[in-house]
């Protein structure tokens, strides 16, 4: 929608003959947008030949559990000039691996060409056209400025991160300590409990992220605070609703079949679980979480959990050191 306002003509692919001739015959997409008119530049089909070929930029938002498939049919028709970005949020659960690498490696070229547009941006604002910012992240600074150009209008505004890792982790992350602030709300838990999970929810995206090599400030910015934020409090938040849902005593297996939608948080979590381990961080929140999700805890206890934890300092030393490495360096 932004880059049909911004005079691309758009081709979407779906694998869904119905809703793209629905979007083709009455600009519409009932499911997913219901009410909303799409601008005649949106042309759809089923064919990824036809909205690939050609194509000068691609954009690739399939869920993370689809990514390396899709990429790999898109590889057939794609243009090797073309700009690649990806604004999907989560790892491939069974490598670990961040969505440019997945990208990179399908279409066998470097991850530094792949940009990540990440940040606070829940599509039914985004194609009404609330005031939005985002940003696009590459290493190749080139790469981000040309995603920037083609993305960028009035009412949605996108900054340059080079920080790939710092956004694609923050991205995937804040979906687990939305699936938290859900869980909190379903319980009845209030404000402060969802103002707590925020704030060391960061510390937790940070501390991986520190340990992984990413630049601390990203964690501050938009595809960091940003998006937790927004996610964790929106009604639109498909993160937040699942929480809530099963903070209210619904199975995980329930909550997926009324949803209907990709709630990326719930693999994100087994991802960062798995992560946290192989980094050695202390992911309290992820971890249970992650006892939730994949080991019947009870929502209360998992609370009581953390709450219980042996006291510490909040501003934890080993972060400390690492981002003052990290600005020497
Ligand atoms: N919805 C948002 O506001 C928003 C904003 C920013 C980022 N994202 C990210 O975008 C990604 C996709 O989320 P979404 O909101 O579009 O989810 P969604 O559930 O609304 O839609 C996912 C779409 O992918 C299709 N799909 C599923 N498996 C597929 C496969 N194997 N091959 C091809 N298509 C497949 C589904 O049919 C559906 O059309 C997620 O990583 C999400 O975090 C979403
Ligand atoms: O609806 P959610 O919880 O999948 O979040 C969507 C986007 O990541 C918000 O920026």
């Amino acid at each position: 929608s932004v880059l049909a306002d911004n005079e691309h003509e758009v081709m979407l692919w779906s694998r869904n003959a119905q809703q793209v001739a629905q979007m083709n015959e009455d600009h519409r997409n009932e499911k997913y947008l219901p009410g909303v008119d799409l601008s005649p530049r949106i042309h759809a089909t089923t064919s990824m030949e036809d909205a690939v070929r050609g194509a000068c930029a691609i954009l690739i938002v399939a869920p993370s559990s689809a990514m390396r498939e899709v990429t790999r049919e898109l590889k057939l028709y794609r243009d090797p000039a073309s700009l690649v970005i990806h604004a999907t949020k989560g790892f491939e659960t069974e490598s670990l691996k961040r969505m440019s690498i997945v990208i990179a490696e399908e279409l066998d070229c470097d991850a530094s060409q792949i940009v990540a547009l990440s940040g606070p941006s829940h599509a039914e604002e985004v194609v009404r056209r609330c005031p939005t910012t985002v940003v696009v992240a590459s290493a190749d600074l080139a790469a981000a400025e040309e995603a920037q150009d083609l993305f960028i209008n009035s009412f949605f505004r996108v900054y340059t991160n080079p920080d790939v890792l710092g956004v694609e982790l923050s991205g995937a992350l804040k979906n687990i300590i939305a699936l938290g602030a859900g869980l909190s709300d379903g319980l009845g838990y209030g404000d402060n409990a969802k103002a707590a999970l925020l704030t060391r929810g960061l510390a937790e995206i940070a501390r991986l992220g520190l340990e992984m090599g990413a630049n601390p400030m990203t964690f501050a910015g938009l595809a960091g605070v940003g998006d937790l934020v927004v996610t964790c409090t929106s009604q639109h938040s498909r993160n937040w609703r699942a929480g809530s849902m099963i903070g209210k005593g619904q199975t995980v297996e329930t909550v997926l079949q009324e949803m209907g939608m990709v709630v990326e948080g719930i693999r994100t979590t087994k991802a960062a679980y798995a992560l946290a381990r192989e980094y050695n961080v202390v992911m309290p929140i992820t971890d249970q979480l992650y006892q939730v999700l994949f080991e019947n805890k009870a929502g209360k206890q998992a609370v009581e959990a953390l709450m219980g934890r042996v006291r510490t300092h909040e501003i934890e030393e080993i972060a400390q050191t690492q981002k003052e490495d990290w600005l020497r360096n």
